[in-house]
């Protein structure tokens, strides 16, 4: 009828479900004449641990900031913890989650002592100032850091530490706030061969515990996938070139799709090992 405007009527199937943590309906992320993300729909469940695979400036990084409800897409339908980013104050949402990236420890002061990093969370704040904490704030704080194998460093400065010994602080600082979706930018990004199989040694363990948060995990490397992470989302220029359980479409031909050149693949013990086909075109 003339005038008359009505509600798109949305399938059961793209509404997220009871136990969707986040929901992702066609969004798309526009800078200028750059689109960041195009057309990504996705969801995960609470059970779930999601590793986000792809070259430079794919969007993974993008992606991870909508899940955290720091970025609002330009178009699209997106949901995490079960709210509609837009409809409701994402301050409400926040608390809910725990995120670690490169960005953060860009912010944490070199003085600040890694027990602190830690306990601020517990208020959302980076860099301890006049917040009250009590003494389960701090017994936490350093259950955390003995979970990542650093409570030894909780009174160190944290501009004394080093790469991976920060990256361990933050993830414990991620978890902090008991939350129920845990983000994870390149958490093994510049650690040594040693710092690195610590790292995915407790994040599988992570994984594998049954009251941990639902994680989401980025990378560039396929030796980064933590054993017992269970999905993965490849990305390549903004589009996702396939997302489901790992063993199904991680394969040889999807990272190829996604890195752009022929790439072997193979996995071992649980871990996935990738490099350069032979065939590949001079
Ligand atoms: N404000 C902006 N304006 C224009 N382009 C942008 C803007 N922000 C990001 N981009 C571009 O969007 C693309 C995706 O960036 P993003 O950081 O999400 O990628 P990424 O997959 O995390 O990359 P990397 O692996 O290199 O960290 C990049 O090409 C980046 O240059």
């Amino acid at each position: 009828m003339f005038g008359v405007t009505s509600a798109p009527v949305v399938p059961s199937s793209i509404q997220p479900g009871p136990d969707s943590v986040v929901h992702l309906l066609e969004v798309t992320v526009r800078r200028g004449s750059t689109l960041l993300l195009d057309r990504v729909s996705w969801s995960v469940d609470a059970d779930e641990r999601w590793v986000i695979l792809g070259p430079n400036g794919a969007g993974k990084t993008t992606l991870l900031q909508i899940a955290a409800a720091n970025l609002f897409p330009t178009t699209g339908r997106v949901h995490v913890l079960g709210e509609r980013l837009g409809a409701v104050d994402v301050g409400d949402i926040r608390p809910r989650i725990g995120l670690s990236s490169a960005a953060l420890a860009a912010r944490v002061a070199p003085s600040e002592k890694a027990v602190d990093v830690v306990v601020s969370a517990g208020w959302g704040v980076v860099g301890r100032w006049r917040e009250a904490y009590d003494a389960q704030d701090f017994t936490r704080a350093g259950e955390l850091l003995s979970a990542m194998g650093v409570d030894h460093l909780a009174e160190r400065q944290f501009g004394t530490l080093s790469e991976g010994e920060r990256k361990r602080v933050l993830v414990a600082r991620a978890l902090m706030s008991d939350p129920e979706l845990l983000l994870l930018d390149e958490p093994a990004a510049g650690l040594d061969l040693g710092a690195r199989e610590d790292l995915l040694a407790r994040l599988s363990a992570l994984a594998v515990d049954p009251v941990a948060p639902t994680t989401i995990l980025v990378t560039h490397h396929v030796e980064e996938i933590p054993p017992d992470f269970s999905h993965v989302l490849l990305l390549r220029g903004g589009r996702v070139v396939v997302a489901g359980p790992i063993a199904e479409v991680l394969t040889a031909q999807s990272l190829s799709k996604t890195f752009g050149m022929p790439l072997a693949l193979e996995q071992r013990d649980g871990r996935y090992f990738a490099w350069a086909h032979e065939d590949r075109p001079a």
